[in-house]
């Protein structure tokens, strides 16, 4: 487990203090994904290089698996960051070398294995993550993809049980992405690895993280489950990011209220109700009458998710509610 005890961050610059974390506290489960999300100059980056102390805290107290990081010395600290691996936006590879050199060079650091043993792992990791034919080759002559593929193959080497990824897709395109953030899902899943990603994408959250963390001006504003903070945002940094990942646009919808009659509420389903027969089965069972404003469905992580904004009209609509929330749907009045 990762834990922030009232950490917080100031740079000095020209004489000055730059706050880029205030007073934090933060928990990060083993085995999960934990995203963090935030504009450009939120502290994003700060927080998460003072998990392995690339950066230094200006105060608080850093505890991973019950070992305060904060306060170990310069070999206690090497030993740790052999169990913490890192991946970056830039890759961070050394052109000069082959893939597979570049993948064996944490191995030759920590000085622990045999050449042989060194180059064995390094044919593991390199299968791993599907560079298996590429092992000669110069990152020059690969993609963004494959060049983080590398990245990912090198920070796993010295079999780290923390993997920090810093804007980590966010020099590759869509389709790249998604095979990148599927591959850190299995490797989360199949060696339960604790992995902290930063991104400032809503999509990226919403694909991978089993729960998040908001940031806004060196604050934490908001943070729980994936699901929770995506479908029921509380903070307006939230919901700007929430709204902007879903095309979503409150003035328009505003418009679209005065021109209807009825209860408008905004239904949740997540989970089996998502699919359930309900909102039909309701209306049946009421005698009201919907219309639907706005709507998706879509995924979370592994789990099925809607949103719908409808109208009800029709004299019933309260009991409709009630039947839906005993259903499982989340009922939250837009309009009463
Ligand atoms: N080494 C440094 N020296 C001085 N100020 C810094 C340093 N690193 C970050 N800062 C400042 O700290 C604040 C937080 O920066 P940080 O890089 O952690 O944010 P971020 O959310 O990761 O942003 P981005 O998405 O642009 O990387 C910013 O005001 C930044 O200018």
């Amino acid at each position: 487990m990762i834990e922030f005890h009232d950490v917080h961050k100031a740079y000095a610059v020209n004489g000055q203090s730059i706050v880029a974390l205030q007073p934090s506290t933060l928990q990060v489960q083993p085995g999960e994904i934990f995203g963090l999300i935030g504009h450009s100059g939120a502290g994003k980056s700060t927080l998460l290089r003072l998990i392995n102390r690339l950066e230094e805290p200006s105060g608080g107290r850093i505890v991973v698996d019950g070992v305060d990081v904060t306060a170990l010395d310069a070999q206690g600290l090497r030993r740790f960051r052999q169990r913490v691996g890192m991946i970056f936006q830039h890759f961070n590879l050394l052109a000069s070398k082959t893939v597979a050199d570049n993948v064996a060079m944490p191995l030759k650091l920590a000085g622990e294995l045999t050449k042989a043993q060194i180059k064995q792992r390094v044919i593991e990791l390199l299968a791993r993550v599907g560079l298996s034919a590429h092992a000669t080759k110069y990152p020059a002559q690969l993609s963004g993809g494959q060049k983080q593929r590398v990245g990912i193959a090198r920070a796993l080497a010295t079999d780290p049980k923390i993997l920090l990824c810093d804007e980590a897709t966010s020099a590759l395109d869509p389709q790249t992405t998604a095979q990148v953030l599927q591959l850190l899902a299995e490797i989360n899943r199949e060696l339960g690895l604790t992995i902290v990603l930063i991104t400032h994408e809503m999509d990226v959250i919403r694909r991978v993280c089993d729960r998040v963390g908001v940031m806004d001006a060196g604050v934490i504003v908001e943070q729980g489950l994936v699901s929770e903070v995506f479908l029921h945002p509380q903070h307006p940094t939230t919901q700007s990011f929430v709204q902007e990942s879903e095309g979503e646009h409150d003035l328009e919808l505003g418009e679209l209220y005065q021109q209807v009659a009825g209860r408008i509420v905004r239904l949740t389903f997540l989970g089996e109700t998502t699919y359930a027969p309900l909102l039909g089965q309701v209306a049946r069972d009421t005698g009201v009458d919907y219309s639907i404003l706005a709507g998706r469905i879509g995924r979370i992580k592994d789990q099925a998710c809607g949103q719908l904004t409808v109208a009800l009209t029709g004299g019933k609509e309260l009991l409709a509610e009630q039947q839906l929330r005993a259903a499982g749907v989340h009922v939250e009045v837009l309009r009463p």
